[in-house]
């Protein structure tokens, strides 16, 4: 007997034990929920052995498929996807608890190989790890949209808005004239440039890489998130399609970080430029070099993410508010009515009057809880393994805030799914402070939307002006009558977006 005849069926025999014993052991961990921590893990669907929750994990509409979920597994509900645990944060006190108590170990974001490492997205809102580079991020970004600083931003959001207006009388479609307001404020904020419309480069390409993250944030939407060893996958070869995705994007993505803040900075050394946050960032560079170097790279992100972060969530929620109109005219009828007696008949209301008024402030809350643009908010990725009410978290978990749910809890909103302000306003018309606040459509903990306050501004600005100036009526059939008006949206697993009414 020669050594290959008898080494053969050896390693043969080896390896087909020690798969066994791996199976064995999927198979043991599976059965008994094993996970050596002595604790079970939250209750969630038992799945299968290595494929484990993959069919179980909601597809359609995931965040109201989660909620149904939570009246069967409770506010806490562990998956598993081929061994990545992923948890639904399904109530408030689950949410303060986790993303506000234990935010030193809540808040990073989970690594993705699309994401990180070959679009190569890892500024500001991609930054994995909460550590000091995005605390510095963070900073930059506070000092330029927190409470105190929007209001600087009014006379822009006003100018816009008025132009918005110009253009409904003009005709223009609803929804575009929108995108074009939201996004020309949020241009002119940021790089202190005008632009006409969506069709500006400066905003094409923005909305190109906005695009291409919804997409590559989508889990499990490339296989190469699941099996990271795909990355090494050349080019020219069959199925690497992803690879050729990925470099047409990861370029676009450098170049709206480079090329409006090249712009600007460079109108800014000749003096030509407007104030605007670039500026106001540029102004504050330090002299050293290699500091200035590392403000600059923050700078680009923070401008480069604002206008990626802000138009389409702005624009998302302006266009569930236009909805909420045409389906409750009784509402705007009563908002009208309110805007009229405080501030008088076809004046658009300054920012100064918002304290007054109680039935617009109830209709902006109510819009916030009615409609989620990120029902399931961006995920969370727990840093360390903990234990919490009896339960095992592991580090490495997925944690995903079911906004859409705790805004649709029937035992805090009766009749969630019914628009309905005077939820949150006392029997004498004025806002009830034991109503909570509606906020998850902003996300949690320390990575709470920072562009939060800007956002509200904006809003407020265009539902008023709008309320002011025209009746939000639904469109015509084709025998001229009104149109049968229905909650369609756009956007897939991640954002939801009413279509125009
Ligand atoms: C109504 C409009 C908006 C909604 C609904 C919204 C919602 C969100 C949500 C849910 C998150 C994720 C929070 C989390 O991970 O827990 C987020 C993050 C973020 N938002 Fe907004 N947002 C809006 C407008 C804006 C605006 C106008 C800006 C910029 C001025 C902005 C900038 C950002 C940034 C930079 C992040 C990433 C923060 C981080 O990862 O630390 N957002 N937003």
């Amino acid at each position: 007997m020669t050594f290959e005849a008898v080494m053969v069926p050896t390693v043969i025999q080896a390896l087909g034990g020690a798969t066994a014993i791996l199976a064995l052991r999927a198979l043991y961990q599976w059965w008994t929920g094993y996970n050596g921590s002595g604790l079970p893990y939250p209750p969630g669907p038992k799945g299968y052995p290595i494929i484990n929750n993959l069919f179980d994990m909601p597809i359609e509409v995931p965040w109201a498929a989660h909620a149904e979920l939570a009246k069967k597994y409770g506010d806490l509900i562990f998956f598993r996807v081929f061994g990545q645990p992923i948890m639904i944060v399904a109530s408030e006190k689950r949410a303060v608890d986790l993303f506000e108590k234990r935010s030193t170990i809540y808040s990073n974001r989970p690594h993705s190989v699309m994401m990180h490492e070959l679009l190569e997205f890892d500024n500001f809102f991609g930054l994995v790890d909460y550590g000091p580079r995005w605390r510095k991020h963070r900073r930059m970004f506070h000092q330029e949209f927190n409470h105190a600083t929007v209001p600087k931003y009014h006379p822009i959001v006003k100018r816009y808005t008025q132009r918005f207006l110009v253009a409904l009388s003009d005709g223009v479609d609803l929804s575009e004239a929108t995108r074009n307001a939201i996004a020309g404020m949020g241009i002119q904020v940021v790089y202190g440039v005008h632009v006409n419309s969506i069709d500006d480069p400066f905003i094409c390409d923005a909305s190109e890489v906005g695009d291409a993250l919804n997409t590559a944030g989508i889990p499990g939407r490339f296989l190469v998130d699941v099996f990271s060893a795909l990355k090494y996958i050349p080019r020219w070869m069959p199925g690497a399609g992803f690879q050729r995705w990925a470099d047409h994007y990861r370029a676009a993505s450098r170049k709206v970080l480079d090329e409006p803040f090249e712009y600007v900075w460079s109108l800014h050394k000749k003096g030509e430029s407007t104030p605007c946050v670039a500026t106001a960032m540029i102004d504050r560079f330090p002299e050293d070099t290699v500091q200035r170097h590392e403000q600059s790279l923050i700078a680009r992100n923070v401008c480069s993410q604002t206008h990626i972060a802000a138009v389409d969530t702005t624009y998302g929620m302006m266009m569930a508010f236009f909805l909420a109109m045409v389906l409750y005219p009784n509402v705007q009828k009563a908002a009208q009515t309110e805007l009229d007696r405080v501030v008088g008949p076809f004046t658009a209301p300054d920012f100064s009057y918002r304290p007054d008024l109680d039935y617009i402030e109830a209709v902006l809350r109510e819009t916030f809880r009615w409609h989620q643009v990120l029902p399931l908010a961006l995920p969370h990725c727990v840093t360390e393994d903990h234990t919490y009410d009896g339960y095992f978290i592991p580090k490495g978990t997925v944690v995903f805030g079911n906004s859409w749910g705790l805004m649709h809890d029937p035992d805090v909103f009766p009749n969630p799914m019914e628009f309905k302000p005077e939820r949150f306003l006392t029997k004498e018309g004025k806002i009830n402070p034991e109503v909570p606040e509606p906020m998850a459509l902003f996300g949690y903990g320390r990575r709470i939307c920072p562009g939060r306050h800007f956002a509200v501004d904006m809003m407020y600005s265009v539902i008023t002006a709008t309320l002011t100036s025209f009746n939000i009526l639904p469109g015509k059939d084709e025998h001229g009558n009104p149109a049968k008006v229905e909650a369609k949206f756009e956007g897939g697993a991640i954002m939801c977006v009413p279509l125009s009414p």
